[in-house]
C-alpha cells in the first residue's frame, strides 16, 4: 500500500478542481434550458468558465472544499488504521498546496487549524465487503448547501403545500419544499439527495449517500423513479433560477433512497448540494495502493471551451435585461443611489473582505482600514504565501450574506460601507439600512471562486489573519470584478421578489399526485 497517499492526494485534487462528467453533463443541459439575455443565463455562463479556468489552472472549482468526508470499502484484512494516516497526510498536502482551503475550525475557540486537520476531521467511513479491491469515494460539500440541508418530520405543515402525510405524497411535497426553502443560497441549481426514514442522524446518513449515485442512474424501485422523474419536472417550474436570479435551472439532480423507521418516527431528509458538485472515486489495488480506474466516468464529456464561446458578455447583456455601470470605489452615496436592482456593476480599484468573524469583530471594534465609501466583499478565500512574504489568491467566489444579516447594517452606518458583495441575498433589517444609509447588495457568482480570483489583482495587505485564512480581512486590488445589484437603496429586493413568486408557483402543487 506504499501508494495509497499518493492515490488519496490524486483523489482530492481531482474532486476540489475538476467536476465529474455527470455533473458536467448536467450544467450543460441547464444551460440549454436557460433563456438568453437574461442574469441566470450570465451567471451560468460565469460558472462554465469558472469551470473550465478550475480544470486548466487545475485550482479549486470554489474557495470552500468543504469537509472533506471520504466513504471505503475494504476487502477484508486491510489495514484502516495506516489507510486514515495516508489520509490525513494527503489531506495536509493538498492544504499546503492550495488545492483544498483550511477549513477545520475550532467550535469553542473559533481557532483554525490551519492544516484541515481536527477533531473528527476529516471524515472517514470504512465499510468491509466482498470484492477484491478498495472503493473510495470522496465528497467535498461546501457549507453554504450544507446550511440548506433540511430534514422533515412527518406530517407536518408546510407553506404553500399544507399537509404533507406520512405517505409517498407527503414525501413529494417535502422535497417540493427543500428546493424552495433552499432558494439561491445554496449556489443553485443544486442537486439534492433524499433520505426517507430513519433516525434523525441515519436519514441524514442516507441522503448524503444519495448523492454518491451517478446523476443519471435510474432508481430500481418503480416508485421512487416516478418520484424522481416528477420532482426534476415540477422543482424547475419554481422559476427560482441561478443564484435564485428566477430562470429555468434551480434544480440538476434529484435522488432518492429509502430505509426503514420505527412506527413513532417519519423522517426526510434533504441533503442539498451546490453546482459545484464535487465528488469522484476511485478503485485501489489493496497489495500497491495504485489507482486501478477512477469512477464516474461513463458517457459524453463536455467540452466548456466550445460552450464558452457562445457566452453571455456583461455587453451583450446590455443588449438584454441589464445596465452595465463601472465603479471604482471609494463610492459616494449620490453614485450608489443611482443603482437599481438589475443593473450589472463592474468594479475595479480596492475591495476589502469580511465574513463572520469580522461582522461580529467591528461590532465593538474600530475597522483596521478606513471602510468609508469602500466595498467589502463576503468572502474567504484560498491563498498561498510564496517564499517571498507575498500572497497570492487561488481561489476567492463570495459566501453566502445572510449570516451577515444580525451585523450588516450596523456596520455600514457605523464605517460609512457602501456596498457589500456577497450570494443569495440579504433580509429585511440590511435592506432597511440600505434605504436609510444609502447602500447596495451585490450579488456575486457563488462558487465562481476561479473566475473572481482571475479579476483579483495583488493582494495589498491584509488583517486580522489571528481569524484563519478563511475569515481574514484581505485588502484585494479588482478589475472588472462582475456583480449585479439584486437589492439597491430604494427598497427594492431581487431576493424578496423571487422568493415570493416562487412561493406561489410552489402552492400549484398542493394538489396530491401519488395517491
Ligand atoms: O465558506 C465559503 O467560502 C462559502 C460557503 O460555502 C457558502 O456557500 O456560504
Ligand atoms: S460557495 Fe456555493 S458553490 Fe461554493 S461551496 Fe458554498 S454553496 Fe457550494
Amino acid at each position: 500500500m506504499e501508494k495509497f497517499q499518493q492515490s488519496m492526494y490524486d483523489l482530492i485534487v481531482e474532486t476540489s478542481t475538476k467536476l465529474p462528467k455527470d455533473v458536467r453533463r448536467a450544467i450543460a443541459r441547464a444551460k440549454v434550458r436557460e433563456n438568453a439575455g437574461t442574469r441566470a443565463a450570465m451567471a451560468l455562463d460565469t460558472i462554465v468558465g469558472n469551470i473550465q479556468m478550475a480544470d486548466e489552472n487545475v485550482s479549486p472549482i470554489c474557495q470552500d472544499t468543504g469537509l472533506p468526508t471520504f466513504k471505503i470499502k475494504v476487502p477484508v484484512g486491510v489495514n484502516q488504521i495506516e489507510m486514515k494516516q495516508a489520509i490525513r497526510a494527503a489531506i495536509v498536502e493538498a492544504t499546503k498546496n492550495g488545492k483544498l482551503r483550511p477549513n477545520s475550525v475550532d467550535s469553542l475557540t473559533g481557532k483554525n487549524s490551519g492544516d484541515n486537520l481536527g477533531e473528527g476531521v476529516p471524515v472517514i467511513k470504512f465499510e468491509q465487503w466482498e470484492n477484491d479491491y478498495i472503493d473510495v469515494r470522496l465528497i467535498l460539500k461546501g457549507g453554504g448547501c450544507e446550511n440548506k440541508n433540511i430534514q422533515y418530520s412527518l406530517p407536518c405543515e408546510l407553506e404553500g403545500l399544507g399537509r404533507a402525510g406520512r405517505d409517498l405524497d407527503g414525501i413529494r411535497k417535502c422535497i417540493l419544499h427543500a428546493v424552495y426553502q433552499a432558494q439561491g443560497q445554496g449556489c443553485s441549481a443544486g442537486f439534492i439527495g433524499v433520505g426517507i426514514g430513519g433516525d434523525r442522524s441515519s436519514g441524514y446518513e442516507l441522503a448524503k449517500e444519495q448523492l454518491f449515485r451517478p446523476v443519471d442512474d435510474v432508481n430500481p424501485i418503480e416508485e421512487l423513479r416516478q418520484l424522481e422523474e416528477y420532482i426534476m419536472d415540477n422543482a424547475n417550474k419554481l422559476g427560482i433560477g441561478t443564484m435564485g436570479f428566477g430562470g429555468e435551472s434551480t434544480l440538476l439532480g434529484c435522488k432518492i433512497g429509502v430505509m426503514h423507521r420505527i412506527p413513532a418516527s417519519f423522517f426526510v431528509s434533504v441533503a442539498y448540494n451546490c453546482w459545484a458538485f464535487r465528488r469522484m472515486g476511485v478503485k485501489i489495488d489493496p497489495q500497491t495502493g495504485d489507482i486501478i480506474e477512477w469512477l464516474y466516468q461513463d458517457g459524453e464529456d463536455v467540452d466548456f471551451a466550445k460552450e464558452l464561446e457562445k457566452a453571455e458578455t456583461a455587453a451583450a447583456l446590455e443588449q438584454g435585461e441589464s445596465r452595465v455601470i463601472d465603479l471604482v470605489p471609494p463610492l459616494s452615496e449620490e453614485q450608489v443611489r443611482k443603482l437599481r436592482v438589475g443593473d450589472v456593476v463592474r468594479i475595479s480599484g480596492m475591495i476589502y473582505t469580511g465574513r463572520d468573524a469580522i461582522h461580529k469583530y467591528l461590532m465593538d471594534h474600530d475597522a483596521p482600514v478606513d471602510l468609508n465609501g469602500q466595498i467589502i466583499y463576503h468572502c474567504g478565500p484560498v491563498m498561498l504565501k510564496d517564499e517571498d512574504g507575498r500572497w497570492h489568491v487561488k481561489a476567492a467566489g463570495p459566501t453566502t450574506s445572510i449570516r451577515e444579516e444580525p451585523y450588516q447594517g450596523d456596520i455600514m452606518k457605523k464605517f460609512g460601507v457602501r456596498a457589500v458583495i456577497g450570494k443569495g441575498g440579504m433580509g429585511a433589517k440590511t435592506l432597511q439600512a440600505l434605504k436609510e444609509h444609502g447602500g447596495v447588495y451585490l450579488n456575486a457568482i457563488g462558487g465562481a471562486a476561479q473566475y473572481y480570483a482571475d479579476c483579483i489583482k495583488s493582494v495589498e495587505g491584509v488583517d486580522l489573519m489571528e481569524f484563519g485564512i478563511p475569515e481574514a480581512m484581505w485588502h484585494l486590488r479588482v478589475e472588472n470584478f462582475t456583480a449585479v445589484v439584486t437589492m439597491d437603496s430604494h427598497g427594492n429586493s431581487l431576493h424578496e421578489d423571487v422568493e415570493k413568486s416562487s412561493l406561489e408557483k410552489l402552492a400549484q402543487f398542493k394538489e396530491p399526485v401519488f395517491k
